[in-house]
């Protein structure tokens, strides 16, 4: 099929490491979708492979049926920003990209558009040193766009950005798509990604968590519950139950209502003659849930001791974005 990636039991061992561990799956022209994983998941390891950059263990990567390398002039079928600094310092803006168009075969008047495209324009002869990683991001995918590709491999875009460079990509990602490209975005951050992406892909440890549309996981991972904080909590969880409510303890006392809303559960209280000191509705984060899915492998990465006194280790634990910001 035209402009599919098409994922195939893909495997990569470095040494012991077991980076991408029999991976399927196939991104779709027309939508964004997300690459998610935490730090460490495999995402760039698959990236690379994709572009054969990295030759896999088992398994391939087929991009409208074919190894990347079988791809004549490569940057107008496929675009890809994956290490946005891997750019000559010495060189302008303009002369980076129009080195990349000549080797391409892509016309010099291409590069102006890019440059106009991605807000560059009056920074195109400054050498890339001076660049700040917003400017950087910004040739990088200007590089990416260069061909017209209606392939798109953008890794972490949206890393060191502010939120108005932030918001530009997402509007740029989602206007790729909706003009029929394929756009295969990698993210560390569920919430952007549930912002800007039509459909879910995620791995932990190099195997695949979830391959979902955005809309299916969002529906399944928001669901709000009802928290009662009463002085009566075993007569409130006899009342509850009764009228078919379910009902847990948290650790903190309070109670958790689930499948029905504050209303309801003041009602049945009032019925019943308890006291309430608070009732309120809350719901559940993406990120909480995107933490929940990829937990086990998170664990495994950071190796956090056991406390053997049964607290939840990951409260303690560095979150995967906090690791990424100490690494960068
Ligand atoms: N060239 C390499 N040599 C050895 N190990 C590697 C190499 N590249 C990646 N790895 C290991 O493979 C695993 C997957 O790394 P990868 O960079 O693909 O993950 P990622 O999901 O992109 O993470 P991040 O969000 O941190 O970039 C990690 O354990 C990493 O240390």
């Amino acid at each position: 099929m035209i402009r599919v990636i098409d994922i195939q039991n893909l495997s990569k061992r470095y040494g012991d490491t077991v980076a991408v561990d029999g991976l399927s799956f196939t991104v779709r022209p027309g939508r964004v979708t997300g690459f998610l994983g935490p730090n460490g998941a495999g995402k760039s390891t698959t990236m690379r492979m994709a572009l054969g950059l990295d030759h896999p263990t088992g398994g391939r990567v087929l991009i409208d049926g074919r190894f990347y390398r079988e791809l004549s002039c490569p940057l107008r079928r496929v675009g890809a920003m994956l290490e946005a600094r891997d750019v000559h310092p010495g060189r302008s803006a303009y002369g980076h990209l129009l080195w990349l168009a000549r080797s391409n075969r892509i016309p010099a008047a291409r590069v102006r558009e890019v440059l106009e495209l991605v807000g560059l324009e009056k920074a195109a002869r400054r050498r890339v040193r001076g660049f700040s990683l917003g400017m950087t991001q910004r040739l990088g995918i200007a590089a990416a766009l260069l061909g017209d590709p209606p392939v798109l491999l953008l890794d972490e875009p949206v890393n060191g950005l502010d939120p108005e460079g932030v918001r530009w990509i997402r509007n740029l990602m989602r206007g790729l798509a909706a003009e029929g490209r394929t756009v295969f975005v990698s993210s560390h951050l569920m919430g952007e990604m549930a912002l800007t992406a039509d459909h879910l892909v995620v791995i932990g440890r190099g195997r695949l968590l979830a391959d979902t549309s955005t809309r299916e996981f969002v529906e399944a991972n928001s669901r709000s519950h009802v928290r009662i904080r009463t002085p009566e909590p075993e007569r409130m969880r006899r009342a509850l139950a009764a009228a078919g409510v379910r009902v847990r303890q948290a650790a903190d006392g309070t109670l958790e209502a689930h499948g029905t809303e504050a209303a309801r559960v003041g009602e049945l209280a009032a019925a019943g003659g308890l006291t309430v000191h608070e009732i309120g509705t809350e719901t559940a984060s993406l990120e909480e849930a995107f933490m929940r899915l990829t937990g086990e492998s998170a664990e495994h990465r950071a190796a956090a001791p056991d406390t053997g006194d049964g607290t939840d280790r990951r409260a303690a634990r560095p979150r995967s974005g906090e690791r990424r910001a100490g690494r960068r």
